[in-house]
């Protein structure tokens, strides 16, 4: 693979996190995360040092990897302009991919040894997975008998979008409630009226999954639904290869989300019971490219993802991260159109998005107004979300 960092989209400034939600991450959500991953699983002393070493690097400047493995030389490239800075100043997404790379790098993920392959992020995974909010979500299952066919995929959408505020980094620094779904009016750019045509006649379509547990669940029935609905379709999820943003989901997570709903109450059951048959007969997929760990752009796929994407009916993107890199995370007017913005896209084109950072585009003067009037951190606070198509 041929990953250039090449030019990002950078039409609007680009953000970095010198101030506000980005500072916070960086100064707050690292630190916490740091300790949670040493919380959770007991690494041995040589491994717990590179993590607290890590904790103390990320106030200092930007240093190189201090390993070799698989994409080294690569990062190596795309660290060069940004070495010796700050983190706080170099543009926030790349200090992020950076900080999950070292992280796995100091525990041993890429080994040699016996820490090789042990996901850092395992034991919150595992717990939300097993935890009483997936027990519900598994529940609620039997009530998709009751609604009504025509309504069935809005739902089932309305479901994957709003699961996507499940992610444990965010809930690093807001707790989960039990909360319900948001009414249509928290949606501040609605394309269902365009979208759902499309989904219901979808024969092939990638889904670029997020997060596990509450978000995958509702991604894998709405999977479930299509290739159920259309038995010439085939449903692509695209995973990330490596353990990402604490909670995004590799292919074990998929095979373990998947079996969670075989065990789980009889509606569950058999929609797992589907999903393990589709994936046994190639109609669902996992693909698990390394350029969904690279700190780039959509606009800078490398040429084989780009002609899966253009040979697809629809590509879904879910969430906060891959919205940031399908429209680039740059300060854009948010009354910039979406059309506009990801109009490089090969393909078809959907956003399913709740909002977690400052970056947006595609919402109306009016409606613009009214938000910068309310709430104060409505576009980092989870409550509002975007459903976009182009
Ligand atoms: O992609 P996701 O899971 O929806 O969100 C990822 C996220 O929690 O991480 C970033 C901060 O670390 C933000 O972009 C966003 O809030």
């Amino acid at each position: 693979m041929d990953l250039e960092p090449g030019a990002p989209i950078a039409k609007a400034p680009v953000i970095t996190s010198e101030d506000g939600f980005p500072h916070s991450v960086l100064r707050e959500r690292h630190p916490e995360l740091l300790a949670k991953v040493l919380g959770g699983v007991p690494y041995p002393p040589e491994i717990r040092l590179a993590v607290n070493g890590l904790a103390q690097e990320i106030e200092g400047p930007i240093l190189p990897l201090s390993d070799t493995h698989g994409d080294a030389a690569q990062w190596a490239v795309w660290a060069e302009p940004y070495l010796g800075k700050s983190w706080y100043e170099v543009p926030f997404l790349w200090a992020e991919n950076y900080f999950y790379r070292k992280l796995l790098a100091a525990t041993g993920w890429f080994g040699p040894g016996p820490w090789q392959g042990v996901d850092p992020f395992g034991p919150q995974k595992d717990a939300e997975l097993a935890g009483a909010a997936v027990q519900a979500e598994l529940e609620a299952l039997a009530g998709l008998a009751s609604v009504p066919p025509a309504e069935l995929l809005d739902s089932l959408l309305l479901g994957a979008l709003w699961g996507n505020r499940a992610d444990l980094g965010f809930q690093l620094q807001r707790p989960a409630g039990g909360e319900e779904r948001p009414a249509d009016a928290n949606l501040i750019c609605d394309h269902r009226p365009a979208l759902l045509p499309v989904l219901s006649g979808v024969d092939h379509l990638i889904l670029v999954t997020d997060n596990i547990g509450r978000e995958l669940l509702p991604d894998l029935v709405l999977a479930d639904q299509l290739l159920t609905l259309r038995p010439d379709a085939v449903v692509h999820f695209h995973v990330k290869p490596s353990p990402y943003f604490t909670s995004d989901a590799t292919p074990i997570d998929v095979l373990k989300t998947v079996q969670r709903l075989v065990e789980g109450p009889a509606a569950a059951a058999a929609i797992g019971t589907r999903l393990r048959e589709y994936l046994s007969a190639g109609r669902l997929t996992l693909t698990a490219h390394p350029f969904y760990v690279a700190p780039l752009t959509f606009d800078q796929a490398p040429a084989d993802l780009q002609k899966a994407y253009a040979a697809a009916d629809l590509t879904v993107l879910k969430g906060d991260l891959n919205y940031r890199r399908l429209v680039g995370d740059v300060a854009w007017p948010a009354t910039t159109a979406f059309e506009e913005v990801t109009s490089y896209w090969p393909g078809r084109v959907a956003a399913l998005r709740t909002l977690k950072s400052d970056v947006l585009v595609g919402v109306d003067q009016a409606r613009l107004a009214e938000l910068d009037a309310g709430e104060a951190n409505w576009r980092t606070s989870g409550h509002y979300a975007v459903i976009q198509m182009n």
